[in-house]
Parts: structure tokens; sequence; C-alpha cells
């Protein structure tokens, strides 16, 4: 558990309009944090049991008959209109969503007889675990204490702008990551990315985003619990601090999960979602090196018939990933995580970080470096030292290029969307099959090597990697 440096810093530019505020979520939408501060959990519970009932009553009168009919007589009103966000199943499990009858605490969370998950037959009591399922909920100041020894430092795993993670165990066994809000933050903007955050992730639900465990919100402590994902994030993995080198197929792979996590976003979500701060040190790595995308608090909604948000207030990014049409406009679009993961795709294929200070002038900024090195037909020379020199490689890295350079491309509609992104590199993962098995020393081994790419194609869910083949002609020693 190494502490990562500060990475990029996050950039604020007013741009001086009178415009709507950049982030106006209500915050009631999310229909679980009580909103009066300073407030005991119980205090909250009571007066969410007083809502909920006013709801009930509200929704008996209101709904037909039919409507009636197709609700779980255990179901609350508001798991019917969670459920259909997004994918997102569960529904808040706090006490000021939930709907009738009595809450439970179990194991720290809020629980209801007679909600859907209870309804589907898993016991809570027994398997908390598995109830993470029914959505985030609200932990106790206490057993984060607890699964974190007092956040003690030897359980800090990062820091960032919005303050200390931590990873910690809860009393069921579960590893949590605990993002603890540095409390000289608080400002209006910070509130909002808090709950910003929060309200982001709890729609959300894809093996390639980080999964919303639950949050805490009590007297001047903010915290958001979330999955916890044990092998460092990708700026680590490229740095040599962790792991062992990542090899191009796995950085293929890398690539493919950001895009697949992205695409979501943008198009499978009811309202589509801008991640805006795309960078390495965001996409953590699970131990088979499977990628998840973190930390959404800077995350926008777009309006549905726009295809953009509002005019920003503020640009917001890292520094080296920024979009330069946002930074122009000021409109954000999902054009503007394409431009990100365009400089994503360099930094995976090159290992460095966007903006090197400390090379030569020519090459500090890495995004020009490598379209040049494109332009004069020299991938090879621009790939990650780190990184082994066979024919397939390399011609990933080309083929990886070029998607990144059209990811970069000055101005927003000549990007590709992200879906576009996710099926060239699939094409592009396919073709690198192929070099492999033609590269393949022996031809009776280039069936067996067919075999098993279509075996690990058939569970890339499961253990999706591609390896290097050794045996590949090595054309260039790093
Ligand atoms: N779910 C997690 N599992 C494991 N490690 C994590 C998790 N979330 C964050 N980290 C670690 O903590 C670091 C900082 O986290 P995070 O980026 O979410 O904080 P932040 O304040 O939003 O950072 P920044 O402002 O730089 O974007 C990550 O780079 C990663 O190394």
């Amino acid at each position: 558990m190494s502490m990562r440096s500060r990475t990029p810093t996050h950039l604020l530019f007013p741009n001086g309009k009178h415009q709507k505020a950049d982030s106006e979520y209500n915050w009631s939408d999310v229909g679980t944090v009580d909103k009066a501060k300073n407030v005991s959990v119980l205090g909250s519970i009571k007066r969410a049991a007083k809502k909920v009932f006013g709801v009930i009553f509200f929704r008996q009168r209101k709904l037909k008959p039919t409507e009636c009919s197709r609700s779980d007589p255990g179901e609350s009103s508001i798991f019917d209109r969670e459920s259909t966000l997004s994918g997102w199943t569960g529904g808040y499990s706090s006490p000021s969503s939930v709907g009738r009858s009595t809450e439970k605490r179990v194991s720290g969370q809020y629980r209801l007889s007679g909600s859907r998950f209870l309804n589907s037959g898993i016991d809570s009591s027994s398997s908390s675990r598995k109830s993470w399922h029914l959505g985030p909920v609200i932990f106790s100041f206490k057993e984060l204490q607890k699964a974190t020894s007092n956040f003690a430092s030897v359980h800090q795993i990062g820091e960032g702008g919005f303050g200390t993670v931590f990873k910690g165990k809860l009393d069921d066994g579960t590893f949590v990551a605990i993002k603890r809000a540095r409390k000289n933050n608080y400002g209006k903007s910070w509130l909002s990315e808090f709950k910003n955050e929060i309200y982001t992730l709890s729609k959300i639900e894809h093996m390639n985003l980080v999964k919303l465990y639950g949050f805490l919100e009590h007297e001047d402590e903010r915290v958001i619990v979330v999955e916890y994902v044990g092998n460092g994030n990708l700026r680590e993995h490229l740095d040599g601090s962790r792991g062992s080198r990542l090899q191009m197929a796995e950085r293929l792979e890398i690539a493919i999960d950001v895009a697949h996590a992205l695409t979501y976003l943008h198009t499978y979500t009811d309202n589509p979602i801008i991640h805006r701060d795309i960078k390495a040190s965001n996409i953590l790595i699970t131990d088979k090196l499977r990628a998840k995308v973190a930390d959404f608090g800077f995350a926008r909604l777009v309006s549905e018939e726009s295809g953009v948000t509002h005019i920003s207030t503020q640009v917001k990014g890292s520094s080296g990933y920024v979009d330069p049409d946002y930074l122009r406009t000021f409109q954000l679009t999902d054009k503007s995580d394409v431009y990100s993961f365009g400089v994503l795709l360099i930094e995976l294929i090159t290992g460095r970080r966007p903006i090197e200070l400390k090379r030569p002038k020519k090459d500090r900024l890495t995004v020009k470096w490598a379209l040049k090195g494109l332009k004069d037909d020299e991938a090879v020379l621009i790939m990650d030292p780190l990184l082994k020199r066979n024919r397939a490689a390399i011609e990933v890295a080309e083929k990886m290029l070029k998607l990144a350079s059209q990811c970069l491309a000055p101005t927003r509609v000549t990007r590709p969307a992200m879906k576009d992104c996710a099926e060239k590199l699939w094409g592009i993962r396919r073709e690198m099959k192929e070099t492999m098995i033609c590269s393949s020393p022996s031809v009776s081994s280039s069936s067996s090597a067919g075999h098993s790419f279509m075996a690990r194609d058939s569970d890339r869910y499961a253990l999706p990697r591609i390896e290097d083949n050794e045996n590949t002609t090595e054309l260039l020693s790093p």
C-alpha cells in the first residue's frame, strides 16, 4: 500500500461570465441525505420516516389501479423509480429513501423490512456483504473509525483534491476504500463535489466503474465509501512503482475497459454522464489487471435534448487532459471525455505523463511529441521503453496512436464517440491476436494458439488477458 504522490492539479478557470452555476444538482434527488447538518442519524431516521409515510400516503392517493397492480407489494415507490434509472437495480437503502415499514439497523446499515432486497429472499443480517446490491448505505463514523483503526496513516492509500483515501475493513470482512474529505475544504463548490460524487455513483453500475457502497455526512465529516480496488492506479503501473511492467496486450485491455466504462456513462445511462476527470491516476487496476474508472467528483449529467451540459462557470479537469474546445467555449460535451481518453491512450503507449517538465522543451507536451512521432511514421520510437518491441506490439502502438490522434482532434465534432473508440479497440485486439498467431514459431502451434485465444475470449469477463506471445520475434530491444 503505497501512498501516491499528488498527481496533476485540477484546473479551475473562472470564465467571468455570469452563467448558471456549474453544478446545481438537486440534492433531494438523491433521496438519501438528510439536508440538515449536525444532526444525529437517529434524528434523520425519525424525519425520514415521517417523510416516507407522507410519500406513501401521497402515492397511494395518486396511483391508478393499474399502476398499483404492477408493483410488488413489498416495494416502495421510490425503488420503482430508482430501479429504472441507469440499470441501478437497488435504489437507496437509506432511511430517507426507503418506502414503507420499519427500518432495521443491520451491521451498521439501515435496512428495510419489506424492501425489494428482503423480498428477494436474501437475508441481509446474515449476509451484509451482499446487501451492497441494495444501494448505498449511510455509515456511522464509529464503524468507519473501526474499519481504519481510527484513520491510521498505515491504512492510507492515496491523497487527492478531495482528501485522504484509506483502506478499511468492515465488520463483515469487506475491504473498502474510504475517502475522507479534508475539513478545511468545505466551500460551496466543494460540498457540491461531494454530493455530486455520491449522486453520480449512485446512478451507475458497471464492472469497469468503481462501485459506491455508502457515505457519511455527519457534523464536519464527509466520507465516501467505495469498492476497494487493490492493485494501485494506472499511473503507478506506468511509472513502474506498482506491479511488473504492463505489456502491450495488457495496456490494450485497460484501454478497452476504460472505453467500455465511458461508453456506458455516455450512452447507456438514462441521462448521459460526463466524467470530466479521466486521467491515469483515476484508473484503478485490479489484481487481474482490469481497469475501473474512479473519482466522479467532477462528473456532470447531460441534457438529453442538446447533448451538452449548460455553459460552465468553471472549467474543471486535470492539467494536460482538458479538452481545448471546452477551454475555448466553456461548453461541456461527452467529447471532452473523448479528448481525455485520447491523452490516456498516449500515456498507455509512451508511459509518459501528459506534461513532462524535466524533458527538453520540444518534448515536454507528450501529446504533441507523440503525434509528431505518428506523423513521421516512428511509432516504435515513442513506445514506452518498458514495452517489448515485437511485431504485434508495434502494430498495436501504431493503431492506438491513430485512434488517439482522432480523439485529440481540436474540435469536438470531428472526434469519435466513445462507442466507436471501444469498437476500434476491439478491432485492434482482434488483429493483434491474428498477428500473434501468425508470428507463432511453429505452424502446428497456430491452431492451439487460436484455440487458446478463443478460450480467453469466451471468458474475457472472467480472466480477460491476452498475454504477449513470448515467441514473437523481437524486432527491437527497448
Ligand atoms: N476505490 C479505491 N480503491 C483503491 N484505491 C483507491 C480507491 N480510490 C482512490 N484510491 C487511491 O487514492 C488515490 C486518490 O483518490 P481520488 O483520486 O479518488 O481522490 P481525489 O481527491 O479525487 O484525487 P484527485 O483530486 O487527484 O483526482 C487514487 O489515485 C488511488 O491511488
